[in-house]
């Protein structure tokens, strides 16, 4: 059974990414009080793990357990079918600069695949921990199939969306708008999962 009604009325974002941070905050509106993990923490937990859950649940805990209050991390990242899942959950240091490197070495590792194997999907895991020591966590995934485009595509987002094409908009996850991007990505679907599971409509 999933829980009634939230438990809590304050939520920790346990996530550093401006860019996620604006995302979950529309995705979660005033269903509850967001307080960022910045009011916590110095510094940033160690993402350690090998799986997305594995490291959502490190930085879910690391927040938690600096804010003594609940709270919700994301572990996303991009698999690209063409370099076998990379960068995967090293999407975030895939060329260890940022973005703007993160996209030029995505770029030049895609160099010459044609288009039918471009093939991609974003991942987000979403982990929920009612306090640090929380034994039964709430874990949601979702996921967002697409294509890595040749050249970048638009200016909103952040990450890896001006290289991610998606077919069903017809456009590149840059060119979304981002109540467009927030009603079909992995993290709105993920975030859908987890309003079920907490009973939210
Ligand atoms: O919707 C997205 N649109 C574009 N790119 C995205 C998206 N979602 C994840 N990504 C990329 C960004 C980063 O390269 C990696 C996440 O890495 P990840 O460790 O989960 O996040 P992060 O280090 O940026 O912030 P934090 O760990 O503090 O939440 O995947
Ligand atoms: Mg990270």
């Amino acid at each position: 059974m999933s829980d009634p009604v939230l438990p809590f009325d304050k939520l920790v974002l346990a996530s550093g990414n401006a860019g996620k941070l604006a995302e979950l905050q529309a995705m979660l509106g005033s269903s509850v009080e967001v307080l960022p993990q910045s009011q916590f923490i110095k510094e940033e937990a160690e993402e350690t793990g090998s799986s997305f859950v594995e490291n959502a649940l490190i930085k879910a805990r690391h927040a938690a357990r600096a804010s003594g209050l609940p709270a919700l991390a994301d572990d996303s990242g991009l698999a690209v079918d063409a370099l076998d899942g990379a960068p995967g959950i090293h999407s975030a240091r895939y060329a260890f600069g940022g973005d703007a490197a993160n996209n030029v070495k995505l770029i030049d590792e895609l160099r010459g695949v044609e288009d039918g194997k471009r093939t991609a999907r974003f991942i987000c895991v979403l982990a929920l921990l009612r306090h640090a020591d929380d034994p039964t966590p709430i874990i949601c995934e979702g996921v967002w199939e697409g294509r890595i485009l040749l050249e970048p595509r638009g200016t909103n987002g952040f990450g890896y969306d001006p290289l991610f094409w998606v077919p069903e908009a017809g456009k590149a996850s840059a060119e979304l708008t981002a109540a467009e991007k927030n009603s079909m990505s992995h993290r709105a679907r993920a975030m859908q999962l987890l309003r079920e599971r907490l009973g939210l409509r």
